[in-house]
């Protein structure tokens, strides 16, 4: 089974409004939790490729330095319609502004990746790119799972911060705000109940300064992961 993670990455000048003041390069944080999110999925050994889809140049460089396909995102219309996109392009249908690069390179031509149909995935981990502890043990064990619908809740319950979809388009990504329970209502609408798995690392997840402070205390009670980040954040606390 093959088994792509997507990974939609907004402009880092745009990124992590909700932190507002609480960390002083909202940007480079952004950057550094991307770079950590993406080394911890290349450890997954169940995961067959990645696809970052995003219109910030930073990210698609370390995406494709990572060993990432990366899918231009022209609208920056949401998480939801990014990860649609990669969607697309892990089911090997034309997505204008795709580049070929690492694992999942294919032929690419005028911005259009044409996976080969033995490339096409099977199923697709939807995870944001703000959760910078990711544990890939944690991953490996979520993948484990078959149900064609996986739901990762956010630590308050009511957002999600993981979808595992199979097959990809088994039902259309719908973030935001009380995501978890319109997620659960899309995936029964489809015919699969969904299936909820808590995974620690993935609840981690930065957009508040409450989610920042729970960052920092819990990458000081497990040491590991998240080294771009760590770096960042302590530089914040001696400067
Ligand atoms: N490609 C792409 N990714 C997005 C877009 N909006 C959000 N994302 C990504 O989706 C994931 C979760 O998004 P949010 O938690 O809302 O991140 P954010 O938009 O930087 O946070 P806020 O500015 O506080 O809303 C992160 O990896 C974001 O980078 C978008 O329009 N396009
Ligand atoms: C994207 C979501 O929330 P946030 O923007 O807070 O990460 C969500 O829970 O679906």
């Amino acid at each position: 089974m093959r088994t792509v993670a997507i990974l939609p990455v907004k402009s880092f000048g745009r990124a992590k409004q909700r932190l507002g003041h609480a960390f002083p390069d909202r940007p480079a944080l952004a950057a550094a939790m991307v770079a950590d999110v993406l080394e911890a999925l290349a450890a997954v050994p169940s995961l067959d490729g990645v696809i970052v889809v995003t219109a910030e140049p930073i990210a698609a460089e370390i995406a494709r330095g990572m060993g990432a396909q990366v899918v231009h995102d022209p609208d920056e219309t949401g998480q939801s319609d990014a990860a649609a996109r990669g969607v697309a392009a892990a089911l090997g249908r034309d997505v204008a502004g795709a580049s070929a690069g690492g694992t999942n390179a294919g032929a690419a031509r005028d911005g259009v990746v044409l996976d080969p149909a033995a490339a096409r995935a099977d199923r697709v981990l939807l995870v944001p790119g703000d959760c910078p502890a990711l544990d890939p043990d944690e991953v490996e064990a979520l993948l484990g799972r078959r149900a064609p619908v996986v739901i990762v809740p956010d630590r308050h319950g009511t957002g999600t911060n993981a979808l595992l979809l199979s097959p990809p388009d088994v039902m259309a990504p719908a973030f935001g705000e009380g995501s978890f329970e319109r997620h659960s209502g899309l995936a029964s609408a489809a015919g699969a109940e969904p299936d909820v798995a808590d995974v620690r690392t993935l609840g981690l997840d930065v957009d508040t300064p409450d989610d920042l402070a729970a960052l920092r205390r819990a990458l000081e009670i497990h040491p590991g992961g998240a080294v771009r980040t760590r770096a960042l954040l302590d530089q914040a606390i001696a400067a």
